[in-house]
C-alpha cells in the first residue's frame, strides 16, 4: 500500500497526458468537505514568527510565552512535549551547529526565499538522518517525497546544516523537488511558514479556476495539518485541482508555471487570457478608469458564470481587457483600503463593488479572497453607519446582506490556522453589532 492509499480512499491517481498523473475524486464532495488531511512532513517558520509560535506545533503564543531550547536558544516550544517531538525528529542533529550555520557568510549571502529553502532542506536532511533507510519504504512520506516530479529549475542546493550526513548528489536530488512542490503555510491566508506535504504534492495539479483549495489546521502538540477543501460540488470522477499561485497574477503566472513548474496551464481562465492576447494597462484618466469600473460591474451583474470560469472567450468583452491587468486589482484594493476606515464611504463601496465584480471574473465561486473581502466591506459599512450616527434602513439591509454572503462564503474554507484573530471572529462581532441596529 502506498502512503497515499494509506491516508485516503477519497481520491485516486490516473495518468495525465502532460502532468504524469492527476488526482480524481473517488466519491462526490460538497463545498466545504475536506478531501484530504495530511500532516506536515517537515516545516520551518518564517524569521518574523520565530519566538512567537511553537517551532513544533506552530501554535501562536506570542513573545515571552514560549520555552527556549537551552542548546541553541534559537528554537521555541510551548512545552516539553513539543520540544521532545522536535528534538527526536531532527533538531538534535541541528541544535549545536545552528547558530554558526545561520551566521555563516554562505547562508547570509542567500536571498530571503533561498534562506527558507536552506532551512527547510536542513530540517529535511536532519529528519532523514534520524530514520533508518530500511524504513524508507513505499508506504512512507519519505518514499512519496522522493517520487515527486523535479522542478525544471536547475541549480545546486544551498548550504545545509548539518553537512556530510548524506552525499551532495543526494541532497541535490532532494532539493530538486523544492521549487515545484513545497507549500507556503498560512493562517487566515497570511503565510507564516514553509513546509513539505508529500501526499498533497504527489496528488494535486494546478488550475487557475480550482475546485479545491489548501487550508491549515493548528492543534497543540500536533504537526500542522494541511487540509484540501472542496470549494464547490465535485462529482465522482472529476479531477481535483488546487491553485499553486493566486489566480489574480494574470500576467506573471504563465511564466512562473513555465519556469518553476515546467508546464503550460490549460485551465479555462488561461485559455481566455491567451485569446485576449496582450492585456492593455488600465486608463490613467480617472473618468475613463471609472467608466471601465462601471462597465465591469454591469458585465458581472448581467451574466451567470464568468467566461474565465467556463473558458468561453467569445463571452468576454474585449473592451474590458484592461481589467485583467494586475495593476487594476492593485488600484482598486488601494482605493478601497484608503476609504474603508474613515471614508469617503461611497468611494469605498464603489471600489468594493468593482472588486467583487473582478473577483467574480477571475476567481472560482467560494474562493477565499471573496469571503475575506466581504468581511472588510462589512467593516466599512459598519464604520459608515456608526460614524454617520444614523441607522439608514437601506444601509443596514445592505450590511446584513454582506454579512450573510460573507458567512456563506467563509464557512467553506474557515476556520483555518490560528484559533484567534481570523475573519470569522470579525464576522461574529459584526453579526452581534447589527442586532443592536
Ligand atoms: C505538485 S506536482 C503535481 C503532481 C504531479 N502531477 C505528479 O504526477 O506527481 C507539480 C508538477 O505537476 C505538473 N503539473 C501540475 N499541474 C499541472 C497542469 N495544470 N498542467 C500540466 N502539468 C501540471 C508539473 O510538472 C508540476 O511541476
Amino acid at each position: 500500500m502506498t502512503s497515499i492509499e494509506k491516508i485516503t480512499k477519497n481520491v485516486y491517481l490516473e495518468p495525465h497526458p502532460t502532468a504524469r498523473e492527476r488526482c480524481m475524486a473517488s466519491i462526490p464532495f460538497s463545498a466545504g468537505d475536506i478531501i484530504l488531511s495530511s500532516p506536515s512532513f517537515v516545516d520551518v517558520l518564517l524569521p518574523a514568527e520565530k519566538g512567537q509560535r511553537c517551532d513544533n506545533c506552530h501554535r501562536f503564543l506570542g513573545s515571552g510565552s514560549l520555552k527556549r531550547c537551552t542548546g541553541c536558544a534559537s528554537f521555541f516550544y510551548c512545552d516539553q512535549a513539543c520540544q521532545g517531538v522536535h528534538w527526536k525528529s531532527g533538531h538534535r542533529k541541528i541544535c549545536k551547529l545552528y547558530n554558526t550555520y545561520i551566521s555563516s557568510p554562505s547562508f547570509q549571502a542567500l536571498e530571503e526565499h533561498k534562506k527558507m529553502d536552506a532551512l527547510l532542506l536542513s530540517n529535511l536532511v536532519a529528519y532523514l538522518s534520524c530514520v533508518d533507510p530500511t524504513e524508507w519504504h513505499v508506504s512512507t512520506p519519505i518514499f512519496t517525497f522522493r517520487s515527486l516530479l523535479q522542478s525544471p529549475m536547475n541549480g545546486s542546493s544551498p548550504p545545509v546544516c548539518p553537512k556530510h550526513l548524506f552525499t551532495g548528489d543526494f541532497v541535490d536530488e532532494l532539493y530538486s523537488r523544492f521549487e515545484n512542490n513545497n507549500f507556503s503555510i498560512h493562517s487566515h491566508f497570511n503565510t507564516y511558514a514553509h513546509g513539505i506535504f508529500p501526499a498533497a504534492s504527489r496528488l494535486f495539479n494546478h488550475s487557475c479556476m480550482p475546485n479545491a483549495a489548501v487550508k491549515f489546521s493548528i492543534q497543540a502538540h500536533e504537526p500542522v495539518k494541511m487540509e484540501i477543501v472542496a470549494l464547490r460540488s465535485i462529482s465522482q470522477g472529476d479531477e481535483i485541482c488546487i491553485p499553486y499561485l493566486d489566480p489574480a497574477l494574470i500576467q506573471t503566472r504563465t511564466s512562473i508555471f513555465e519556469l518553476t513548474y515546467g508546464f503550460t496551464c490549460s485551465c479555462p481562465s488561461c485559455q481566455v487570457v491567451r485569446d485576449v492576447g496582450t492585456v492593455p494597462e488600465p486608463p490613467e484618466d480617472s473618468e475613463e478608469f471609472r467608466n471601465i469600473c462601471t462597465r465591469l460591474r454591469e458585465f458581472a451583474k448581467g451574466t451567470g458564470q464568468s467566461p474565465l470560469f467556463t473558458g468561453n472567450s467569445s463571452k468576454f468583452p474585449i473592451n474590458l481587457a484592461c481589467v485583467l491587468h494586475e495593476s487594476f486589482i492593485t488600484s482598486l484594493s488601494d482605493k478601497f483600503s484608503q476609504a474603508s476606515h474613515d471614508g469617503p464611504y461611497d468611494i469605498a463601496m464603489e471600489a468594493s463593488d468593482t472588486l467583487l465584480a473582478l473577483y467574480w471574473l477571475i476567481y472560482p465561486p467560494n474562493y477565499p479572497q471573496i469571503g475575506l473581502h466581504l468581511v472588510e466591506r462589512a467593516k466599512a459599512s459598519w464604520n459608515h453607519i456608526v460614524r454617520s450616527n444614523s441607522t439608514d434602513a437601506a444601509r443596514v439591509a445592505e450590511l446584513k446582506s454582506t454579512l450573510s454572503s460573507a458567512q456563506k462564503g467563509l464557512t467553506v474554507i474557515e476556520p483555518e490556522g490560528d484559533v484567534h484573530d481570523g475573519p470569522m471572529e470579525d464576522l461574529q462581532t459584526l453579526l452581534e453589532g447589527v442586532k443592536g441596529l
